[in-house]
């Protein structure tokens, strides 16, 4: 794992739940003491960049788009060309890394989610030009310890990162915008919390377990005269649907923005 930050860490810690031995999993943190603390709570050995490259069968990279060239700089004539190569960075293509690593070298793109932390991430996953199906299979074991996988094509990764990787992040949003509602109708903030954080467990299992369209869920809570289509009426007089819409293809467009890894 190079560049072990939040993303990083999650899936170290996921895959020693899952089973891998901690003396196995070569980390690298960019100050001395993030690779001592990572040492410290999983066990794993820190080396630096180019020992990772030398030692390792598989590189997964997990630094920020911004931070990847240098990275790649530092590696690039240390990786051996059958070595798999996984950027688990937003944006940037699996044709940034076939460019500057040695001619044939197997890349995979993955974006997942911070829900790897409870192994309930969504990660998707993309062969570069030179990744066999035995790549994306071992990509999908890793990854498949901290969650869920699903192969896409690279062409649809932007599109991912907004949905799925991004995801988590509008969640969180609007629960602590459901708790300020909470606040504002008088309940006490815990409180306020729990109920929405409890609705959204229910919510999220139902549209899991159902297999119920979520119009019709939709549907199911709102009574005719009833209390939440008032609300409904509200969110679309606010245009909530066409913001998450623009939200979106915002977060698509800045993940195509970040493609060159520079800016
Ligand atoms: N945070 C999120 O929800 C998600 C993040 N990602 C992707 O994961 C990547 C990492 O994101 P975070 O974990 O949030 O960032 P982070 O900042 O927590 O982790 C990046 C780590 O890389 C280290 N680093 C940077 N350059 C290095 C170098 N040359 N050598 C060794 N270590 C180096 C930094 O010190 C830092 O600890 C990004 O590319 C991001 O696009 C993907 C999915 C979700
Ligand atoms: O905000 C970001 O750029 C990263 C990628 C997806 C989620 N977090």
């Amino acid at each position: 794992m190079l560049g072990t930050g939040k993303i990083g860490e999650a899936l170290l810690s996921g895959m020693i739940r899952a089973g891998w031995a901690p003396t196995d999993l070569l980390v690298t943190a960019r100050r001395p003491e993030r690779a001592r603390e990572l040492q410290e709570r999983h066990g794993v050995t820190p080396v630096t960049n180019q020992e990772a490259a030398k030692q390792a069968d598989t590189l997964i990279l997990t630094v920020k788009p911004q931070d990847m060239g240098t990275l790649l700089d530092e590696l690039t004539s240390h990786v051996p060309a059958d070595r798999l190569v996984i950027s688990g960075a937003a944006g940037i293509p699996t044709s940034y890394f076939e460019e500057r690593l040695a001619p044939n070298t197997p890349v995979v793109r993955v974006m997942t989610n911070t829900p790897a932390l409870v192994d309930e991430a969504m990660s998707v996953i993309s062969a570069g030009s030179h990744a066999t199906a035995d790549h994306l299979a071992h990509a999908e074991e890793i990854f498949g310890a901290v969650g869920k996988t699903l192969r896409v094509p690279e062409s649809q990764q932007d599109a991912c990162t907004a949905l799925s990787g991004s995801g988590p992040a509008y969640f969180f949003y609007l629960v602590e915008a459901m708790t300020d509602a909470g606040i504002l109708l008088g309940l006490p903030r815990d409180k306020a919390h729990d109920l929405i954080v409890q609705s959204a467990i229910g919510a999220a299992v139902m549209l899991r377990d159902s297999g119920e369209h979520p119009v019709k869920l939709r549907e199911n809570v709102t009574s005719p005269a009833g209390t939440t289509i008032n609300a409904i009426r509200e969110l679309e007089n606010h245009g909530v649907r066409a913001a998450l819409i623009a939200a979106l293809e915002a977060a698509r467009d800045r993940s195509r923005e970040l493609a060159s890894g520079n800016n």
